[in-house]
């Protein structure tokens, strides 16, 4: 390699391509990924193409730059050759006229073409290399002011500095996006700081896990009781605990963990007081919050705190009506005749309650009347303060009085259906921006009379938090849920919780209505609530059925079923095959292809488009996976592909692929499909919130690890119609006799009984963080 660059020491046997960027094709700033176009004027590859797409996480170059390309080429089916750029530098101009024209160029502000050839006349050919080596190159040059040279000198840093840390990373296998995001966060201070104490990209990347810094200190030989290497493992295991829906770990148990982590028998070992002293240093940098033995990342630490306080003030709130009983008795009583049902004791008692609670929560396994009891609710208190029922009746000016909201998309729209009312998702009402700001809080609440949430077992610390900090003193609020279900998939149990610590009133709807219409599907549910399921609970009936299947039977049944309800004329969204594990021989991905290959197979007259190890087709039903709200799609929305484009045939020049939520069209291009997969077979816990028709629920023994009492409760109840169970009997069976053994670390209860929830901080801001870590 014969060329100039400032860099190049470490890459000199690299694969590369050398060109002048002729055009920026395409660049997504989120991911930092672009494809653009180069003319190629040298390279070590075997090739002789003079013009190229290269394609990577890099940002916008600069047009009319030579560049040099560190990477591979790639054959594109469609497009044939293509570079994937793992690196590049910029090319520093090889001539003294180039250097001149460089440095006179826009990239360098206030530089003409005369203090340009003083500056290269001083310094030579390699004058960049000298200035960024040592500012003080520049008080050489003649007539250059002070300022002109700050200012040189910034903006060499800034163009050269991230190629600079780019190239150094590259020695630790980091690839260019996560090099990019390294950078973002450190600045021209990257190598620095990394070569310092590389533990820091475990406090300050999110993401960077502990294990990889480990690795990089030991590349620098740093001491394995290095007190940054200490604080960093100690933070790494709090951030996992929160992954396992802890709000905070006992110091005992975190010391324990670090201990394991670390203390590998290879070295010396690391004692519990060398731990302990680093927890606390971590406390008084606010990395975590102490609060005697326990230890709480900040954000769980404030949330849960915040979420106690807004309970106290709500219950101590003043109820705005007030009524008799008798009033009350004779509303259920026209309620009852109008709608020719009579209300269960159980159920009467829920509404009264609720009528005169600030705050109350309701429970109840599937059919036990839930719904039919929101309804009364919101019928009783509509007469007895005399509000109209009708949305119509309402505006911005006036809103409505009764507020509804649920976790998921799929769970308000079966509350607005079953109410009449409108409902919406709880990120929704509270205006979440998709990042971490909520337009709902204290300083400006949600407006109604009566706040209803349904499926709030779904719901975590976080959530509640930001959800009651919204809650203005005076609004009622009820909490709906099924305690039996899963708990949150983020960190807290907080349904659990809230009923344990016996501060709230509750409710608990035990008796079975829907049962009463002859639903084995309900039955089966309470058997397994009460411990009370065996084989005999297996039997087959009208809605039920239990196919034997072996593993290796297991992908061909499924498919056979689902095959068979489609030509039956059952809509592909009423059914859904519900599966606890992803990557298994029978696990969510290997169903759905197998599905996919039956119910919407390849053909001439449908588009298909690959990514990944995924094939895309017109037709398909897919999920999404990730929070979307500037187009209104969440987690958990199950769409159809409509349309798969080509390149060529949209304005954007990539391939596109639309999906149908719902009659919201979405349009993804090829790289964001990571966001969506193939929905025929979806996680038992995606399911959570949504109801089918039918559910096809796979249990085998290799699915041995997640099979629990709550998990296949979970599964079972999303069934409204039909539930066939095939697998392994007695994998069933053992699986609704494991309690879930996975004690969640909460302080929530305690602290509504014990009352001693610190003050909000000074700063509340400091809490408005809560989804920084997710
Ligand atoms: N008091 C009652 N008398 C007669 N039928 C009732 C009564 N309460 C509820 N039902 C009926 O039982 C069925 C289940 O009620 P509902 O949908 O309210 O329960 P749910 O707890 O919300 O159920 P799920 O959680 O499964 O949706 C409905 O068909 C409802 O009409």
């Amino acid at each position: 390699m014969t060329q100039q660059t400032l860099f190049s020491e470490s890459n000199e046997d690299r694969p590369y391509v050398k060109g002048e960027l002729n055009r920026m094709i395409f660049h997504n700033e989120a991911e930092h990924f672009s494809i653009a176009a180069i003319t190629v004027s040298e390279t070590n590859e075997d090739t002789d193409v003079d013009s190229l797409v290269i394609k990577g996480h890099f940002s916008p170059l600069e047009e009319g730059e030579t560049y040099i390309f560190y990477g591979q080429f790639r054959n594109h089916p469609k497009f044939g050759l293509q570079y994937e750029v793992e690196m590049y530098n910029r090319v520093l101009p090889e001539t003294k006229d180039g250097l001149i024209h460089y440095l006179s160029s826009d990239l360098f502000h206030g530089i003409g073409k005369r203090t340009a050839e003083r500056i290269v006349d001083q310094l030579g050919e390699q004058a960049i290399s000298f200035i960024l080596e040592d500012r003080a190159a520049l008080d050489k040059v003649p007539k250059l002011t002070k300022e002109k040279a700050d200012q040189l000198y910034n903006s060499l840093k800034e163009h050269q500095g991230f190629e600079h840390v780019m190239i150094h990373l590259s020695q630790y296998g980091f690839g260019l996006k996560l090099s990019q995001k390294i950078y973002e966060v450190f600045k021209d201070q990257t190598l620095a700081i990394i070569e310092e104490d590389p533990y820091q990209l475990v406090f300050k990347v999110e993401g960077f896990g502990f294990h990889r810094a480990d690795e990089m200190a030991r590349m620098q030989n740093l001491s394995h009781d290095h007190p940054t290497r200490l604080r960093a493992a100690c933070l790494y295991m709090m951030q996992k605990s929160m992954s396992a829906g802890h709000t905070y770990l006992p110091t005992e148990e975190c010391l324990v963990q670090v201990d394991q982590l670390l203390n590998t028998g290879l070295e010396a070992s690391i004692s519990f007081d060398q731990l302990s002293e680093q927890i606390i240093h971590l406390g008084q940098e606010k990395y975590v919050y102490i609060e005697e033995e326990r230890i709480y990342l900040p954000t769980l630490y404030f949330a849960e705190n915040g979420f106690c306080r807004n309970i106290e003030r709500i219950l101590e709130g003043e109820l705005e009506t007030q009524h008799t009983q008798a009033d009350l008795m004779k509303i259920i009583g026209s309620i009852e005749e109008e709608e020719a049902m009579s209300y269960g004791e159980d159920q009467f008692n829920a509404i009264e309650k609720t009528l005169q609670s600030k705050l109350m929560i309701l429970t109840g396994g599937p059919g036990t009347g839930k719904t039919t009891v929101i309804k009364g609710i919101i019928q009783s208190y509509a007469e007895l303060n005399d509000v109209s029922i009708d949305p119509e009746d309402y505006d911005s000016d006036q809103p409505l009085p009764f507020v509804l909201a649920a976790p998921t998309g799929r769970a308000a729209k079966r509350m607005t259906e079953s109410t009449g009312m409108p409902a919406s998702t709880i990120h929704r009402l509270l205006g979440w921006d998709g990042h971490e700001q909520f337009e709902r809080n204290q300083n400006n609440p949600l407006e109604g009379k009566v706040l209803i949430i349904d499926e709030f077992s779904m719901v975590d610390i976080w959530l509640a938090n930001q959800l009651f900090r919204a809650v203005p003193s005076g609004m009622q609020v009820l909490l709906v849920g099924d305690e039996d279900q899963l708990p949150s998939v983020g960190p807290g149990q907080v349904l659990a919780d809230l009923l344990a610590s016996e501060q709230l009133p509750s409710s608990k709807l035990t008796e079975v209505y829907r049962q009463k219409e002859g639903s084995k599907i309900i039955q089966l549910a309470h058997e397994i609530k009460n411990n009370q399921c065996t084989a005999v609970s297996l039997a087959k009936e009208h809605d039920f059925n239990f196919i034997p299947a072996r593993e290796n039977q297991l992908a061909d049944i499924v498919t056979h079923i689902v095959k068979k309800a489609i030509d039956k004329g059952i809509n592909l969204r009423e059914l859904q095959v519900l599966v606890p594990m992803y990557r298994t021989e029978v696990g969510i991905h290997k169903l759905n292809s197998e599905i996919q290959r039956v119910v919407n197979p390849k053909s001439k007259q449908k588009r298909d488009i690959q990514f990944n190890d995924q094939t895309y087709r017109k037709g398909d039903k897919v999920i999404q996976l990730v929070n979307q709200p500037e187009d209104g799609v969440y987690n958990g929305d199950i769409g159809e592909i409509v349309a798969i484009f080509r390149e060529e045939e949209n304005v954007d020049g990539v391939e596109q692929v639309v999906v149908d939520f719902d009659g919201k069209e979405i349009v993804y291009p090829k790289k964001d499909l990571n966001n969506v997969m193939l929905a025929y077979c979806t996680s038992i816990h995606k399911s959570q919130g949504s109801e089918f028709s039918i559910v096809i629920l796979p249990v085998v023994r290799s699915y041995k690890r997640m099979l629990r009492k709550n998990l296949l409760y979970t599964a079972i109840t999303r069934s409204k119609q039909s539930l066939i169970i095939c697998g392994d009997r007695n994998a069933f069976l053992e699986g609704v006799k494991s309690m879930d053994t996975n004690l969640r670390y909460t302080r929530l209860k305690e602290k509504l009984q014990e009352k001693v929830v610190p003050e909000a901080p000074e700063n509340e801001e400091e809490e408005l963080s809560p989804y920084d870590f997710m």
